[in-house]
């Protein structure tokens, strides 16, 4: 007995020992010990892991930079940046990949994916799919958008006029989450997931808006021996919804596979490109896995944007009525309403803007790793192996970037409005991020924020519920994206 008390409390000292050692190594001599940052956060990775897991980092992250200035160290081997130049420095290089940590695969699937691929594979996926996000080929996944929004207000209509009433309050989040991830369902695989049919969301995606559970997993891969010790006694059952999720992936990609759709989707291109490019095909299992990645990065982000804009119009009567009066002046029906017609509208895409601004779809951190032989970054040399980012939330909020930065203001964008706004630093504002890891579906996002918020502003009068007021956006929490509570709104027909 004595014996093995003495052998457990050396081993208690030991890795306590370990951590002070360490810990004071980090503060004082590790290579990013010379930026500024709070102490515990420069010492150990615990701070950020709270933050994260507590669901604020990214604001904690914009008050450190408050606090500190526009380099901030937020973990021993991480910094932040603020500085639009920063952009250029990380992202316009294909040789910055996301941190191992931040880009794993779910346990058992072998193929990549763009989020997850090293500097090659990476590139390959991109030829691939380059060409299904052309402006040209999202041009005929107009067809698909239209179909979905239009069930989409057939549907809310149906619910105002319900019993002969005018008006029902509705949760737009859910809502445009049932749009979004059918159209992205039936352009990406060739089927959406019924959730418009069937006013109800699929299991599918309430697994891959687990988004906390993807932060739990990436806080334990932080210490690699936990990660060992938790999956050996992780059972199976555990990850059963995830084994589903995956199966129905593999199901809907097999399916696809089988038929030729009506109109050209983004398979038709991947299938195309890999006729054309034998040698740098993709395999079946890389199809599977990307088409998942876009289906995720091409659903939630959009509820966001959208969510985000009704939010912040309904907290401000005079931007909205401008923006109505924009739509109903310039659309005399319904079927005027177009990916074409609505890009020509210059408040609407002045308000999109701005609410990409305040409720970046991805406001954290867009972590890569520096490359060997280490890179500039903002006038400083920072060693290979770090992680560097620029924090899309902390970024657009910040006063060294944007005048009156929590305010909502639209003009902002308009250059005949904008000399309050003189100052501002546009090439601050990259909520698609830029350079070789970008957003690739860029024009299918802003074809569907267009034609859906023209829409639902065409058809309905939008109004919070009577005797209430619509919650600030930022009282959500973010797990890498946005925890999105319900958006109670009241909608009555305006046709
Ligand atoms: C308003 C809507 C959207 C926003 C704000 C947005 C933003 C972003 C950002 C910031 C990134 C870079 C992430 C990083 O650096 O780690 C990204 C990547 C990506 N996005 Fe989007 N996105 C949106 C919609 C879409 C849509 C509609 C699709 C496809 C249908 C899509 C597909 C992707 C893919 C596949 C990537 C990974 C690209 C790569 O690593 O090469 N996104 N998006």
């Amino acid at each position: 007995m004595p014996i093995l008390f003495t052998v457990s409390s050396l081993l208690a000292t030991s890795i306590f020992g370990y951590f002070i050692t360490h810990a004071f190594y980090n503060a004082f001599f590790h290579p990013l010990a010379r930026f500024k940052g709070p102490r515990l956060w420069g010492m150990s990775r615990i701070p950020f892991i709270n933050a994260m897991l507590g669901g604020t980092l990214p604001f904690r992250v914009k008050s450190l930079h408050d606090e500190y200035g526009s380099i901030v160290r937020v973990a021993p081997d991480e910094l932040s940046f603020t500085d639009p130049k920063a952009w250029k420095d990380i992202y316009s290089h294909k040789s910055f990949i996301r941190p191992k940590i931040w880009g794993s695969r779910p346990p058992g699937v072998e193929a990549h994916n763009v989020i997850s691929a090293g500097v090659a594979d990476h590139a390959r996926f991109r030829k691939a799919f380059q060409g299904a996000f052309s402006e040209k080929a999202t041009r005929h996944y107009e067809e698909t958008v239209q179909h979905y929004s239009e069930t989409l207000i057939s549907k809310l209509k149906e619910h105002t006029l319900k019993d002969g009433g005018e008006t029902a309050v509705m949760d737009l989040v859910q809502w445009l989450n049932f749009t979004t991830f059918d159209i992205i369902g039936d352009s990406g695989w060739g089927s959406d997931f019924g959730c418009l049919r069937d006013t109800q969301y699929h299991p599918w995606i309430a697994v891959v808006l687990h988004f906390k559970a993807v932060l739990m997993a990436v806080s334990v891969m932080y210490y690699p021996w936990l990660e060992a010790f938790l999956m050996s006694i992780t059972p199976a059952s555990a990850l059963a919804d995830l084994q589903k999720t995956l199966a129905t992936t593999h199901t809907k990609v097999k399916d696809r596979l089988a038929h030729e759709p009506e109109r050209p989707d983004i398979m038709s291109h991947v299938l195309e490109h890999n006729q054309n490019f034998p040698d740098s095909s993709l395999s079946h299992g890389e199809i599977e896995a990307n088409s998942m990645a876009v289906v995720v990065a091409g659903s939630e982000t959009l509820t966001t944007a959208s969510a985000g804009a009704v939010t912040y119009l309904l907290r401000d009567p005079k931007v909205f009525r401008t923006l109505v009066e924009e739509n109903r002046t310039n659309f005399s029906s319904e079927d005027q309403i177009s990916a074409a017609s609505t890009a020509t509208l210059p408040y609407l895409t002045a308000v999109l803007n701005e609410t990409l601004r305040l409720c970046p779809p991805l406001p954290d951190g867009l972590r890569r790793q520096v490359p060997k032989g280490g890179a500039v970054i903002c006038g400083h040399l920072i060693p290979e192996g770090m992680t560097v980012s620029v924090p899309c939330w902390a970024t657009f909020r910040s006063s060294s970037n944007f005048a009156s930065p929590d305010v909502f203001s639209p003009q902002r964008w308009l250059s005949e409005d904008s000399s309050q706004f003189e100052s501002d630093n546009k090439a601050a504002f990259q909520p698609f991020s830029t350079g070789p890891h970008n957003c690739i579906g860029q024009p299918l996002a802003w074809m569907e924020m267009r034609v859906i918020l023209s829409k639902l502003i065409w058809n309905f009068d939008i109004n919070a519920p009577k005797g209430t007021t619509v919650a600030d956006w930022t009282t959500q929490k973010i797990y890498w994206t946005w925890e999105k509570s319900p958006l109670e709104v009241e909608l009555k027909s305006a046709r």
